[in-house]
């Protein structure tokens, strides 16, 4: 008997529990397969992140139209479907405007009973011992009686008509009401793919990690900007003055000081010595927003330019240090003419628009000054050793990976950087090449070196987390480079330029996707390619390749709506086969419970499955096979 045999028949000692533990599984390989959801670029919008959680994409009021369509009015589905989203704002909301005690029993009567339809229909899908850890431990007992009972029979019909009395008068209702809907949010989604961009830009990425480590069951592809905040905990100050110059840029540093508790008064004060008012530094969201005072606008403008200063600077220094990564073009603070304020920029002069260049040494321009030297120290050490944004990045590390095949289908958020002609692209390191699959592999090894020794800040691990925020083969990244020095101090636009990796143009093609889901030994007739990274302009596709890509950025980046024109897509994939859902730019959360608007404007069938999935067509199905197989010759043992 193998080894695995022997473990097997520790579990399953008689030759009965052998055989439940079979039809079990077998029973499971039969179920309908369960629905995985695909979000992507969040940039800290939790409130609509929030929303489309709660609403699974639409998929819950899918199921109310479905199932009670017939029953209830448009404007009452709206409301039921608001109830599940929002529990405990819907009920006060409910009480507050019920005057009449009698309605309000009623209300609680009709809702309980509606609740439980739905939570019935969303529990088909799942063994019972799964619904069962879906549920509020508290409520395990009443929720089975009312879900499993058969209410056809006249006897059982009051014995179930009692039950939700009971918890009417015994003033559960709020709770159980609450915890109800939460159990039907778990069940309608079963697994959620986050495909990269969690963090910058919007105001709250902190709160989206949180929700994220709560929830049942999730991956994370990395995006660029997740990167950065994981390269910066790994000990790259660079990385670090990057993201505190897009928190400044967007007028989000309470992130830093509120949210992870990091002290930026140093920080502060030296840029109010050292720098203006300049209009290309003020923070870009808030010139029309009133609760910004003009001294703390000021101040953020200052800031602003000191970390974007420090950041060349370590960027020059890195360039120097790592000539293999090809990062030379980039720092320009070495090629600017002092005297006539000019900057060449590949062989041609270009004026400079902005000047906040009061620290640069011009005979040693990459070099911090002393008080910018411990600023960065103290602050690197800070971020580092910040309990709570720590927490949050080591899940980020746990749960996450440069790519995904899951369930037949190739996630990753950015690229696979390839040549014209769809030649993946190698990256050189110490002899070796890495391209397509290995590149993606050789990026994550590096990636976790470094987090893994955050206290050694000068490795090729630790500049390799910049290569990724940047570098012109970075999976992440996919552009021939970073211009963002020139967009801060060039008008000319061609300065600007990041021109795509011809992945871009090449992921409109069948043959390039078959190619790709092949490099990742996917197969190509079932697999689809689900990006997020590039948002969706207006009158561009989602869906692409004779449907084999698909390309998801949720648009949530309120900076980034004008160029969409919507709030972004999200992507379903269940039993039926795989939906585009698109969104509305969501409002607020008060706009949502309120005035019950709901975001989803259209969902687009990308394929429908000729015969419905099972969990057997599926990733777990595999192992569940193969668990049988081991099963069945251990109960042959047990004939012997
Ligand atoms: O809109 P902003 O804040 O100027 O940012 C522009 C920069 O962001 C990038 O697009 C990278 O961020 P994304 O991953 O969100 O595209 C850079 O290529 C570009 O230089
Ligand atoms: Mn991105």
């Amino acid at each position: 008997m193998s080894y695995t045999q022997e473990l097997l028949r520790e579990k399953f000692p008689s030759k009965q529990d052998v055989i439940t533990e079979i039809t079990n599984l077998e029973a499971i390989l039969n179920l309908p397969k369960a629905t995985e959801h695909f979000v992507s670029d969040l940039h800290g919008e939790y409130n609509a992140f929030d929303h489309i959680l709660r609403n699974g994409s639409g998929n819950i009021k899918q199921k109310i139209v479905e199932n009670l369509g017939g029953r209830l009015t448009p404007k009452n589905i709206q409301e039921f479907a608001t109830l599940i989203y929002y529990p405990e704002d819907k009920i006060t909301f409910q009480k507050e405007n019920t005057k009449d005690q009698d309605d309000l029993e009623q209300w609680y009567l009709n809702t309980i009973a509606r609740l439980i339809e739905l939570l019935k229909i969303t529990a088909t899908k799942y063994t019972r011992s799964k619904v069962r850890k879906a549920m509020d431990p508290n409520f395990v007992y009443i929720t089975e009686e009312l879900l499993y009972n058969d209410q056809q029979e006249p006897d059982k019909r009051n014995y179930y008509n009692k039950i939700l009395r009971n918890l009417v008068e015994l003033q559960q209702a709020d709770k159980f009401i609450i915890a109800t809907c939460y159990t039907i949010q778990r069940l309608v989604v079963d697994h959620l793919h986050v495909i990269g961009d969690i963090y910058d830009r919007g105001p709250l990425p902190d709160k989206i990690m949180e929700t994220l480590m709560a929830y049942h069951s999730l991956d994370i592809q990395w995006g660029n900007h997740d990167v950065l905040w994981l390269g910066a905990a790994s000990g790259s100050a660079l990385c670090l003055m990057n993201l505190l110059r897009i928190c400044a840029r967007y007028n989000n540093l309470s992130i830093i000081e509120d949210a992870y508790g990091i002290n930026l008064r140093h920080l502060s004060m030296f840029a109010e010595k050292n720098y203006h008012d300049i209009p290309a530094f003020r923070p870009k969201t808030v010139e029309d927003a009133s609760f910004i005072l003009p001294d703390e606008k000021k101040q953020i403008t200052q800031i602003h330019q000191a970390v974007t200063v420090i950041q060349f600077k370590l960027e020059g220094q890195l360039c120097q240090r790592r000539p293999e990564l090809e990062l030379q073009k980039l720092p320009l603070l070495d090629k600017i003419d002092w005297v006539k304020k000019e900057v060449t920029i590949e062989g041609k002069k270009y004026s400079l628009i902005n000047t906040c260049f009061g620290t640069v040494d011009p005979k040693n321009p990459y070099e911090l000054n002393a008080e910018e030297l411990e600023i960065t120290r103290s602050l690197l050490y800070s971020f580092m050793h910040a309990t709570k944004l720590r927490k949050h990045l080591d899940f980020m590390m746990d749960k996450g990976s440069m790519y995904k095949c899951y369930n037949g289908n190739l996630l990753f958020h950015g690229c696979i950087p390839v040549e014209k002609d769809g030649e993946f692209q190698s990256f050189a390191y110490q002899g070796k090449k890495y391209a397509g699959r290995t590149l993606l592999d050789f990026c994550e090894k590096e990636l976790r070196t470094a987090y893994a020794h955050p206290e050694v800040t000068d490795d090729f691990a630790t500049d390799m987390t910049w290569y990724l925020w940047q570098g012109p083969l970075s999976p992440l990244f996919g552009k021939h480079a970073m211009t963002t020095f020139a967009r801060y101090f060039v008008a000319a636009p061609e300065t600007h330029t990041e021109r795509k990796n011809a992945y871009f143009a090449l992921r409109k093609e069948e043959w390039f996707c078959r190619k790709l889901m092949s490099e990742f030994s996917l197969d190509p007739e079932t697999g689809y390619v689900i990006n997020g990274h590039t948002p969706v302009k207006k009158g561009q596709q989602p869906i692409l390749a004779n449907k084999k890509m698909i390309v998801i950025d949720g648009g949530y980046s309120k900076a980034y709506q004008p160029t969409t024109g919507i709030g972004g897509y999200t992507l379903l994939y269940n039993s039926y086969g795989l939906q585009l859902v698109t969104h509305h730019p969501f409002t607020t959360r008060e706009d949502a419970i309120k005035n019950g608007r709901d975001i989803i404007s259209t969902k687009r069938v990308v394929n429908q499955e000729i015969k419905r999935q099972t969990v057997a067509d599926t990733d777990i199905g595999k192992q569940i096979k193969e668990n049988l197989q081991l099963l069945r010759e251990l109960l042959g043992e047990y004939d012997k």
